[in-house]
This record gives structure tokens, C-alpha cells and sequence, in this order.
């Protein structure tokens, strides 16, 4: 044997045993380790590797077998008439050598294709006698399959008894038992909730159903069957693929509404297109499109191979899993300075594009998924969706190998704290003022209408200061030049002066604005006028204590945390004494007494719209009153400030009898008129 040789027989053997272990974990265990596509690329080569030396073919061989083996718990039944697997094609081309296969053979005017959804279930084979379910099975090894009869007869949409006319005396139908998507993710959170192993898929989740010992487990599993064959028969039945699955429908059995007979290379192109596209909407899952002679005598000339028929293939929808091994662990920072772990991937070829990127989320689903460094991970890209590592191949995790990720204590991009606070699923850089990935998001909402208000910075500007290198953060806004300005694409020196001019003016704030202009996480407008309210000064704000922070009215555990931590990063406080030393100013929030708050403790709504006050303004000077200002009317509100066109609030107020005023008497009561 030369040297060639012996190295091909020595990857049969590898390739053999591999494919005869994972055949054994997805037939008798209902539980696979790898994806389809990974069997698939195994079983391919193989097969490849017996074409090109023949010699080396065994009758045992994977290649020459269908699938299954019966499970010894199960009485067998011995198929009449062998239940086969389909061959399968991966793209356009081998689907035409497929139909040109079959027209060279064909003597037919016409020669039509029944094209059917290739459901992603395990097949049975069911007879009735006599119009009566009296037998189900497997399809095993396809010459023996296992006795599932009671449990079939579980399953709701097939009937136990058939109806309509000229029913054959004997009919086997062969068809696909599967799970439907809703019913399978119902059936694994069910599974999670009480400490078991979910299925890893739908299919494995009917097989896993159906071969049960107690039907009354099985009858609880959201079963269903379509028909797309007969097996044996007695009796009269159509001469084509196509109207036999007519007749079958016609005595009651269950078929897909999705199957055609068309004619034409076209057609049966475009058959496959449309599915796909209508994929994700469809109630169960679909692996492929089976293409199938329609003319039943042709079928029969054209025969069958070791373990599929010749005039029939199924074309499979490109991998949606593949299994890779994670490199490494990097950690990106968004915009609003989530930090994200994303897996670098060996580079591998799954949902029809090349993935080197696979997103971790978050710390809870590093947890959830078990995963480290090293590991070999089976990722996936469904559709447009961004890849996701579905889970570790545990099975082959080389322990030497593999090394814990460890999130950064510090942002990879500012070098700030990160924090990720209790009961949050998300790890943040704190840095919100000065790190490089937060910059553009944080000057467009210190610039935005609710807080600094600079009229004429709208977001794309800001994109371009900070594209063009001429500002990092809010402070250095108060230095541009009107040269610098004019030198932006599309900025006139008309519209420069004038925003220069908007940035001297916004400089004359409140505490409050100012407070909320610095976008701390969780810190809207109205919980920066309460802590302007309480803290009165700056200063004051900066040494709070997070206890201190829970004392304000509406700030909570998670909004102290964030301010707190927010007000300790070096970075941020130099900002801030930047934006000081600009000169952005507010007046000194005078103390009050209390006893002079007319509103003290009133709860207002205000709604509508208003003419000659803006609503921001009677919220302000509501709440310099003492009131609360909510959102939403109920029956703690105490008044509601109703504008023109107030809808569903006005209606509420004056269902629950609380007090309304207009326009003209808010602005009374305010002093304002
Ligand atoms: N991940 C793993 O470890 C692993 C192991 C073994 C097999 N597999 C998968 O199973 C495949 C082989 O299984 P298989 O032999 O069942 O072949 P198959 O699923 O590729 O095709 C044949 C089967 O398709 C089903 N089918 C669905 N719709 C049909 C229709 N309209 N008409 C006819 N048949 C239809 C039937 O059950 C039939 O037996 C492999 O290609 C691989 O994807 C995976
Ligand atoms: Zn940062």
C-alpha cells in the first residue's frame, strides 16, 4: 500500500469512528454534541474519500448505513419495505446535476418536481388498517425500527381514524413527527425550571419525546406530524408524489400547506428562495427543501443507492451552528459605556458569512454558558442576527488548554473604575465625561435641549468636532473659535459666529440643568432638580455619602451608586472644574424655610400644551414651590394643570374629582399674571 493509501484508510478509520460516536449521541441519545454542519463536513469527506479510492469502501461504513439504531426497550418492527435517508446538496449547482440526473433519464414530456419543506423532526412510519391506526414506528436503522405505537397515538393533530373515500384497506404513510418552536421553548423552560437538561434542539426534543416507555409523557410533549409518503399499501393510489399527498390530506391526515408541484429549473429555484425567506415565521423549524420526482414510475426506474433514493434530494439550508474554539476574550465599550465581552473566534464559515466576532453579552451569560478561554464552542448566526455562542462543547474541553475570563477592573478605553451594580446584568465604565467611546454621546446630551441647551449643536456637528480632533470633552466646547468653526464642512462663518455666540449664552444655567448635563447614569431631569433642591451646592453634592444620596426624594440604592462612584473618577472631576473654569454659572439656590413652601408636599400633573409659559417652566416654578410634578395622574395627584388639547389625563382627573386648573390659573397661582 503506498503511502497515500494508507494515510486516506487511516482518515476513513478516524472519520468512521467519529461519525458512528456522534451518530450514537443524536439517534440513541436524542442529545448531539456537535452541530449538523460539523457532521455533515465529516460525512462529506468521507464520502470523498470512497469516491477517490474505491478500494477502500466497507459495507459498514457510515456512508453505506441509515442513521439509527432501535433501542432494545422498544418492541421492533421490521420495515416492509426499507425506510431510507435523503441525499443532500448544498448549493445551486449540485441541485441542477440533481435535475439534470433526472431529465437524462426521464421520458416524460414534462418532467414535474414535488417540492416539499424538509421538517426538522425524525420520521415514522404509520399504518392503518381499514381506515384504523393500528401500528407506528421508527425508521431505526431503517430496516428495523422501534415500536412507538401508543405514544403516536398521542399526538393531536393526526387522526386515529381515517374518513373520506376509497381508503386502501392497508396504508402506511411515512411522515415527519416534530415539535413545534412555541412548544419547544415552553417544553425546555419547563425543563430548566425543574433542574433538568433542556433539548438542545427541536428535532432532538421530538425524538426525545417520542421514544418514551411511558406514553403519558410523550402525550404531555407538543407533538405533531405531517405526512410526505406511503409505504406499503392495498388499493388504488395516484401515479404522482404530488396527488398522493392530496389524497392522503383528503382522508384526514396531516400534510404541509407549503408543498408544490412545480415544473422547471426556475420554479424549483424559486421554491427554495421563498422558504427561506419565509423561514423564520414558520411555526416549526425547517432544515431544507426536498426535491422529489413527482412521477411515481419514474421513482421506481430511477431506484436507490445504498441509503437514499435516486430521485429524490434534499438541499439544506446553509449551516445556521458550527463549532469553533474561542482564542481570546476582549472587551469593547459601547457608546453609553456598557462594557461587552466578545469572543475572538478561529475564523469558521456559519450562517453563510465568515465569523470571527461572537458576542458574550454580559457576565451573566459568561456564567450561564460555562465558557472559558480555549474552550470549543458551538456558535451561531440565524438570519441577520448577530452571532451568539450557543454553548461549549464541554466534551472537548482540554483543561490545560483553557483559562477563566476575567472581566477588566478598569475600562480598557479610559482606564476609569467600572462598576456593575447589584441587580444589573451590565459591567460600565464610570468615566462618562472623558472616556474616548462615551465622548460623542456625552457632549450631545450635555448640549441637549433639557440640559445646557445650545441652540445650533445638534448631533451630527458634534460627530464632526470630535471626528476632527477639536473636542474630547464638554469643556473644550466653550473654546472653539469662530475659525475653527467655519472650517467644518457645511459651516458658514455666519452660523459659527452665531453658535459661539449660543455657547457664551447657555453658559447662565441652574444647578439643575447643569447636574443633569453631565448625564449620569440614571440621573434624569428630575432627580437632578431634587438633589439641586437638597444639596444646594456643588460641594455639597461632591462629599455626599451614598446614605446621604438615598435621602433625596426619588434617588434610590442604584442612582446613589452611580453618582457616587461617578463623582470619584478623577477624570470626571477634572471635567467638571473645566466646565467651572469656562465659566458656566447658575444662581446660589437660596434656603428656604420651609414654612413658606405654599405647595409643600402637592402632587401635580401637568398636561396639554400652553401659550405664554413653556411647561418646563411651570414645572419649575411648581417645584420651587415645594410640589411634586409626576407623570401620571392617580389618586395621589393633588391638581392637574391642564394646557390645550388635553386628552386621557384631563379625563382621568375629572373621573377621580381632582382639582384642574388652565392656563390663566396656573399662572396665578404662580404670581405670574
Ligand atoms: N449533530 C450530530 O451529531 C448528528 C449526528 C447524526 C446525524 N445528524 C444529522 O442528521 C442528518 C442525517 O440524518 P438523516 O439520515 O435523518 O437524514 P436527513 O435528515 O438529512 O434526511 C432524511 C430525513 O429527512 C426527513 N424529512 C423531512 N422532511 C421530509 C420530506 N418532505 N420528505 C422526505 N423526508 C423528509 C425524514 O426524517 C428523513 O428520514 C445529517 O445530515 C446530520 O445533519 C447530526
Ligand atoms: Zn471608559
Amino acid at each position: 500500500m503506498n503511502d497515500k493509501v494508507s494515510s486516506a484508510k487511516q482518515q476513513i478509520q478516524e472519520i468512521s469512528s467519529l461519525l458512528e460516536e456522534y451518530n450514537y449521541q443524536y439517534y440513541v441519545q436524542d442529545a448531539p454534541t456537535v452541530p449538523d454542519a460539523e457532521y455533515d463536513r465529516l460525512f462529506h469527506t468521507l464520502k470523498q474519500l470512497e469516491t477517490d479510492y474505491p478500494e477502500l469502501l466497507s459495507a459498514n461504513s457510515p456512508t453505506q448505513k441509515v442513521g439509527g439504531t432501535p433501542l432494545s426497550k422498544f418492541e421492533q418492527v421490521t420495515h416492509k419495505i426499507p425506510m431510507l435517508s435523503l441525499d443532500n446538496v448544498f448549493d445551486e449547482t449540485s441541485l441542477n446535476d440533481f435535475m439534470k440526473r433526472v431529465m437524462d433519464k426521464s421520458t416524460l414530456d414534462e418532467t414535474a418536481f414535488c417540492i416539499e419543506p424538509k421538517l426538522d423532526g425524525l420520521a415514522a412510519s404509520i399504518i392503518y388498517e381499514n381506515g384504523l391506526l393500528v401500528q407506528a414506528a421508527t425508521r431505526g436503522d431503517g430496516l428495523t425500527g422501534e415500536n412507538v405505537t401508543e405514544n403516536v397515538k398521542t399526538i393531536a393533530n393526526l387522526p386515529l381514524r381515517l374518513r373520506g373515500d376509497n381508503i386502501p384497506s392497508l396504508l402506511e404513510v411515512r411522515g415527519e413527527v416534530f415539535m413545534l418552536k412555541a412548544g419547544f421553548n415552553k417544553l425546555n423552560e419547563g425543563l430548566v425550571a425543574a433542574g433538568e437538561k433542556p433539548f438542545v434542539n427541536p428535532r432532538n426534543a421530538a425524538a426525545g419525546s417520542l421514544r418514551q416507555l411511558d406514553s403519558k409523557i410523550a402525550a404531555s410533549r407538543p407533538l405533531a406530524f405531517y405526512c410526505y409518503s406511503v409505504g406499503v399499501f392495498e388499493g388504488e393510489l395516484a401515479n404522482s408524489q404530488y396527488q398522493r399527498i392530496e389524497q392522503l390530506k383528503s382522508w384526514g391526515l396531516p400534510v404541509s400547506s407549503e408543498v408544490k408541484r412545480v415544473v422547471g429549473e426556475d420554479a424549483c429555484h424559486d421554491f427554495y428562495q421563498n422558504i427561506s425567506e419565509k423561514r423564520p415565521s414558520l411555526a416549526y423549524e425547517i432544515d431544507g427543501v426536498v426535491y422529489k420526482v413527482d412521477d411515481i414510475k419514474l421513482q421506481q426506474e430511477m431506484g436507490f443507492v445504498a441509503r437514499a433514493p435516486r430521485w429524490a434530494t434534499a438541499y439544506k439550508f446553509p449551516a445556521e451552528e458550527a463549532v469553533t474554539v474561542v482564542e481570546n476574550v476582549e472587551f469593547q465599550v459601547g457608546r453609553t459605556g456598557a462594557i461587552t465581552p466578545v469572543a475572538k473566534l478561529k475564523p469558521v464559515f456559519v450562517g453563510g458569512v465568515t465569523v470571527s466576532n461572537a458576542t458574550l453579552h454580559n457576565k451573566d451569560e459568561i456564567e450561564r454558558l460555562g465558557i472559558l478561554i480555549g474552550d470549543v464552542v458551538v456558535v451561531r448566526r440565524a438570519g441577520d442576527v448577530i452571532p451568539q455562542v450557543a454553548r461549549v462543547v464541554i466534551e472537548q474541553r482540554e483543561s490545560q488548554q483553557t483559562r477563566e475570563i476575567v472581566f477588566p477592573e478598569t475600562c480598557p478605553v479610559c482606564d476609569s473604575d467600572v462598576e456593575r451594580i447589584e441587580g444589573e446584568a451590565v459591567t460600565r465604565c464610570t468615566g462618562g465625561l472623558f472616556c474616548e467611546a462615551q465622548r460623542k454621546q456625552a457632549i450631545k446630551h450635555f448640549a441637549s435641549r433639557k440640559a445646557l441647551d445650545v441652540d445650533g449643536l445638534g448631533d451630527k456637528l458634534v460627530d464632526l468636532l470630535v471626528d476632527h480632533k477639536m473636542i474630547k470633552d464638554p469643556s473644550q466646547l466653550f473654546s472653539l473659535t469662530v475659525a475653527q468653526l467655519s472650517s467644518l464642512p457645511r459651516m458658514g462663518e455666519t452660523s459659527a459666529k452665531k453658535l459661539v455666540n449660543n455657547l457664551q449664552l447657555s453658559k447662565k444655567t441652574t444647578l439643575a440643568r447643569f447636574l443633569y448635563s453631565l448625564g449620569i447614569r440614571e440621573v434624569g431631569e428630575a432627580t437632578a432638580a431634587n438633589l439641586a433642591n437638597h444639596y444646594k451646592t456643588l460641594p455639597a453634592l461632591k462629599k455626599a455619602s451614598i446614605e446621604s444620596l438615598k435621602s433625596v426624594s426619588d434617588v434610590g440604592e442604584i442612582v446613589a451608586k452611580h453618582l457616587y462612584y461617578f463623582l470619584r473618577q478623577e477624570h470626571n472631576l477634572e471635567v467638571i472644574d473645566q466646565l467651572i473654569g469656562a465659566g458656566i454659572h447658575w444662581p446660589e439656590i437660596q434656603e428656604v424655610d420651609e414654612s413658606e413652601l405654599l405647595l409643600l408636599d402637592k402632587t401635580f400633573v401637568i398636561t396639554g400644551s400652553f401659550n405664554a409659559i413653556s411647561r418646563n417652566d411651570i414645572k419649575a416654578a411648581l417645584q420651587a414651590l415645594g410640589a411634586k410634578v409626576a407623570g401620571s395622574v392617580s389618586k395621589k395627584t393633588n391638581t392637574l394643570v391642564a394646557g390645550e388639547a388635553a386628552g386621557s389625563k384631563l379625563a382621568k382627573a375629572t373621573e377621580l374629582g381632582i382639582e384642574i386648573l388652565d392656563e390663566q390659573a396656573v399662572l396665578k397661582l404662580l404670581g405670574k399674571s
